[in-house]
């Protein structure tokens, strides 16, 4: 048997087309959000990240603002810089593109950005908000997960879900997104026992680990629905955390890499841009964009 093939990028470009429609009802109250991204450094899949994500800013009508720093700006400039971005009206959303180099505290450059403009949902005031169930921002990568799995599953509720990695950006955000909608979430990590093991159990198998092909078909309980954040650049090209050749024989239904995950990032990016417009504005938040 093989799997349904979730279709990020046809999800994304949905999402999109919605998204243009309540820009434009926006523009025509003489609103127009507007996403900044700064990048620090020349890492080439950066630039090609900010790229695109600038280029479909503009495509659903927001303004898009990108800022290029040499990787040896120093810290207390591009602070500055985000100050310049919290106080600028045009700016709604503030995305400072990770890693940042090494010289450069993170989370000090993070929790800069005020969090109405925190499109990213990695400042602890909408960590803190996620965790404890209040409004907040909502990290672009779990959001797209979330909504692939509401589309494909419907209800979440009482399914088991196993996350394996559990970075501030995926994991963690992804099982708190998870425990919302009830399922029962197990994160595992690099010290997990028995992975395969704990991985048979998931309904729900949720792979951000970072190792190419990581995930074996014999690892997913038959008909579960599997979500594969890893984005690996191989010999092969680009590839997943899940071995998709073997684990699309076993699972009910799976996203691919590339056009699975990563264009719902995007998508979302927007969403939570549009969101974060529209309470910046006192409008309500925009339907099906926030969890
Ligand atoms: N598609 C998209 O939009 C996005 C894709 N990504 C991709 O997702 C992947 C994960 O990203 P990110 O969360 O930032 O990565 P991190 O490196 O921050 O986290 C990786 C996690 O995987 C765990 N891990 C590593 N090795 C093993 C192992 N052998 N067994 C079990 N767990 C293991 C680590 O455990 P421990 O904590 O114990 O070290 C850690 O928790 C990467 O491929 C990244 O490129 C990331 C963001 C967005
Ligand atoms: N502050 C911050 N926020 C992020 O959300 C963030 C970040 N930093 N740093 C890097 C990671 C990674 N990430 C991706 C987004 C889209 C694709 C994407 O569109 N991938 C395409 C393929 C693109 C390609 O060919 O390289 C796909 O999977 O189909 C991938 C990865 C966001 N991240």
């Amino acid at each position: 048997m093989s799997a349904t093939l979730i279709d990020g990028k046809a999800f994304a470009a949905g999402l999109r087309t919605r998204i243009a429609t309540e820009v434009a009802a926006m523009k025509a109250q003489g609103i127009t959000p507007g996403l900044a991204v700064v990048l620090v450094g020349e890492d080439p899949a950066s630039q090609v990240y900010v790229r695109s994500k600038g280029k479909q800013t503009l495509e659903v009508g927001m303004n898009s603002y990108e800022h290029k720093l040499p990787a040896e700006t120093p810290e207390a400039d591009l602070l500055a810089l985000i100050e310049r971005l919290n106080a600028d009206p045009a700016v709604n959303g503030i995305l400072v593109q990770l890693p940042l180099p090494a010289h450069m505290d993170e989370e000090a450059v993070i929790n800069a950005i005020l969090p109405e403009k925190d499109v990213d949902g990695f400042t602890v005031l909408n960590v803190g908000r996620l965790a404890t169930g209040q409004k907040a921002m909502v990290p672009c990568t779990p959001l797209g997960c979330l909504m692939m799995l509401r589309e494909h599953l419907g209800s979440l509720s009482g399914k088991n879900a196993v996350v394996i990695g559990r970075s501030n950006i995926v994991g963690k955000p992804m099982a708190q997104l998870l425990l919302r909608d009830s399922a029962t979430v197990t994160i595992a990590h690099s010290r997990t026992q028995d992975l395969p093991g704990l991985c048979r159990t998931a309904d729900i198998l949720v792979a951000a680990v970072g190792r190419a092909n990581f995930v074996k078909g014999d690892w997913v309980k038959p008909g579960a629905t599997v979500i594969d954040v890893g984005i690996n650049r191989t010999d092969d090209g680009l590839v997943g955390d899940v071995d998709f050749a073997e684990a699309e024989q076993v699972a009910g239904a799976i996203t691919p890499v590339p056009g699975g995950v990563g264009p719902m990032t995007i998508a979302c990016l927007l969403a939570n841009t549009l969101t974060a417009t529209a309470r910046a504005n006192g409008l309500p938040d925009p339907e099906g964009l926030t969890p």
